[in-house]
């Protein structure tokens, strides 16, 4: 009699549990940058922007669809750094930055599955060059050609994406001195498929310590975010070859007095199958302060102004890596 009850309870609670996932159950917003979307001062354009906002301010994340990712670039990419990641090692790891975190990551005992490499002002020739010079000293003019296709498009899609942030917030007039100051960093990242008995996890939850960051991934799953109410949700919507989630990094949150908050995000390994992404960070090349128009009695400051090369550096030291919040600990009020 006991353990029927006891069997019962768990039935219950499983029942339940499942009934509340599904009632929770959280999707990212898709949202379409397509031409007829991105004129400024049209109607679609202001119907965008305020899908962008809801969203960013809901999950802190969405998925664009931007149709200039073809599927030509989009196989480019991903050819691109299959031939980059069967490199040996010992040119891999020739993956170096005076920056703190731009470099090779990889072979770490905790997250067996991850190996990554730093491109700095990716979204530049230059930028792809230097880094294409180290991995192929005899050049690979095809490689820097399908990556700079792509990092020139996500560079795109993370502007409007923050143009549309600041006009909704009535600070349109600060925006091009930021994108000016902006420098990206691309990532690029494959995570091997998990041995049977073998941990899942390809990457830890942690916040993005950019202002923006735009991801894209071959076809295989395992981006989850972390939701407000705390449930973990996979992104599933990445199967176009145009779709690229845009989401939010710790200067952002600061900048916007905590109104878009940066989403904690992990990476789990379902297939069996090799996962390619590749993300680009925006990082501001100056002092990111918090307007003073999103600073009223309702909204008081919540973040001194910061350096935010310095912030990356704070955060690359052992002992702030494991912060609740890396940036609140930086520069909080
Ligand atoms: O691979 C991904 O989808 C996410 C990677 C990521 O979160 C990061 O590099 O910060
Ligand atoms: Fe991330």
């Amino acid at each position: 009699m006991h353990i029927k009850v006891c069997i019962h309870e768990q039935q219950q609670y499983n029942l339940r549990h499942t009934f509340m996932g599904s009632l929770t159950l959280h999707k990212l917003p898709v949202i379409e940058f397509t031409d007829k979307n991105l004129k400024p001062g049209t109607e679609s354009w202001s119907k965008t922007c305020n899908k962008v906002v809801s969203a960013l301010e809901e999950y802190g994340c969405f998925v664009a669809i931007y149709d200039k990712i073809t599927q030509e670039v989009h196989n480019g990419v991903f050819h691109a750094l299959e031939e980059l990641f069967d490199l040996p090692i010992h040119t891999k790891v020739q993956n170096k930055s005076t920056k703190p975190l731009f470099g090779y990551v990889g072979q770490i005992p905790l997250i067996p599955l991850y190996e990554s490499m730093g491109i700095d002002d990716a979204n530049t020739l230059e930028g792809i060059h230097n880094f294409t010079q180290v991995m192929w000293p005899n050049g690979n003019a095809k490689f820097s050609e399908n990556l700079l296709v792509y990092t020139k498009l996500a560079a795109e899609v993370e502007k409007i994406a923050v143009q549309m942030v600041f006009e909704s917030y009535g600070v349109g007039k600060y925006h091009e001195s930021h994108i000016s100051s902006a420098n990206y960093l691309c990532r690029v990242m494959k995570y091997r498929e998990p041995q049977i008995n073998e941990n899942k996890m390809g990457f830890v939850s942690h916040t993005d310590k950019s202002f923006m960051s735009t991801i894209h991934q071959n076809q295989v799953d395992g981006l989850e975010i972390e939701a407000k109410d705390g449930e973990w949700f996979g992104v599933h919507d990445l199967i176009s070859p145009s779709s690229i989630v845009v989401m939010a990094g710790d200067a952002i949150m600061a900048w916007s007095n905590n109104r878009i908050k940066s989403p904690h995000h992990r990476v789990t390994m379902e297939g069996k199958e090799a996962r390619y992404s590749i993300a680009q960070f925006s990082f501001m090349e100056k002092i990111v302060k918090t307007p003073e128009e999103l600073v009223d009695d309702e909204h008081p400051l919540q973040y001194k102004p910061f350096d935010h090369l310095k912030f990356l550096e704070f955060y690359s030291k052992e002992e702030n890596r494991r912060l609740e919040s890396a940036i609140r600990t930086y520069c909080g009020v």
